[in-house]
């Protein structure tokens, strides 16, 4: 497999010494190289107007972010963090992840990136989990720790098989959880807690998976990691193939 493979990265808007700029954490595009064999991408938050890149990309990692999916997405009036939305980002990625499924373009969804599957499929979020009676808190302070190893999470379907383990021991960075999951997902993914950590687009032309924890930290450390980012690499030069 050659190092052809483009897959792009929505990068977020941030405001930075007094200029808004669209930027994502260095670790993303590492992984992309390290473990997926693949060119990363920045994807600009323009809105609509980014979806004719998909013609030029073979691959999506829809990436996370502290920023949370606006509760207006989810036909919700209720705002628990009006001051942490990426309007930009959501109108990019919303949109984007409906494209790439419908044209049949592996994605690889992380963290926020799972959340916007399931609100761009018609499903809603829990916008404080640590919050609901019975969760664990799921975020993690800022500081070296950060990325510790937090709580197992059970694999069930074609993500078991994929990382060929039926529990494994994940990271966890989140506020934000699915709450009613959207048509055409399935759970492949579960915390003690109850709280959804990954699913699969059902009957997906393509890799179609998301992650509510970060394979992208020390990526080639860890072997279920690595297999994540291998397998989508792969389905991404597949993809790339065909469509030449
Ligand atoms: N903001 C959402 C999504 C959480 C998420 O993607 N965290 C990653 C933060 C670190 C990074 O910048 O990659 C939530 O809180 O649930």
């Amino acid at each position: 497999m050659s190092r052809s493979n483009l897959i792009g990265i929505p990068a977020c808007t941030k405001f930075v010494s007094g200029y808004i700029q669209h930027a994502t954490p260095a670790r993303y595009g590492a992984a992309l190289v390290a473990a997926s064999n693949a060119m990363p991408v920045l994807i600009p938050p323009e809105g609509e107007t980014m979806l004719p890149l998909l013609e030029r990309i073979d691959g999506i990692m829809f990436n996370g972010s502290p920023s949370n999916v606006s509760p207006m997405r989810y036909g919700v009036d209720f705002d628990a963090t009006p001051d942490a939305h990426d309007p930009e980002r959501d109108a990019t990625t919303l949109p984007m992840i409906r494209a790439a499924l419908d044209m049949g373009m592996p994605i690889l969804c992380i963290c926020r990136g799972l959340q916007e599957l399931n609100v761009a499929l018609g499903g809603t979020l829990y916008q404080e989990v640590h919050n609901i009676p019975g969760r664990m808190d799921h975020r993690s302070p800022e500081g070296e720790h950060r990325f510790d190893i937090k709580h197992p999470v059970s694999l069930t379907g074609e993500l078991a098989h994929l990382i060929g383990a039926a529990e494994i021991q994940v990271n966890s960075l989140h506020g934000q959880a699915i709450d009613q999951l959207a048509p055409g997902l399935v759970v492949e993914g579960m915390a003690p807690d109850g709280t959804i950590e990954a699913v699969r687009v059902e009957g997906a032309k393509s890799f179609a998976i998301a992650v509510q924890w970060h394979p992208e930290w020390e990526v080639t450390h860890f072997p279920d990691r690595e297999r994540l980012f291998r397998a989508f690499g792969e389905a991404c030069a597949e993809f790339a193939a065909k469509r030449k």
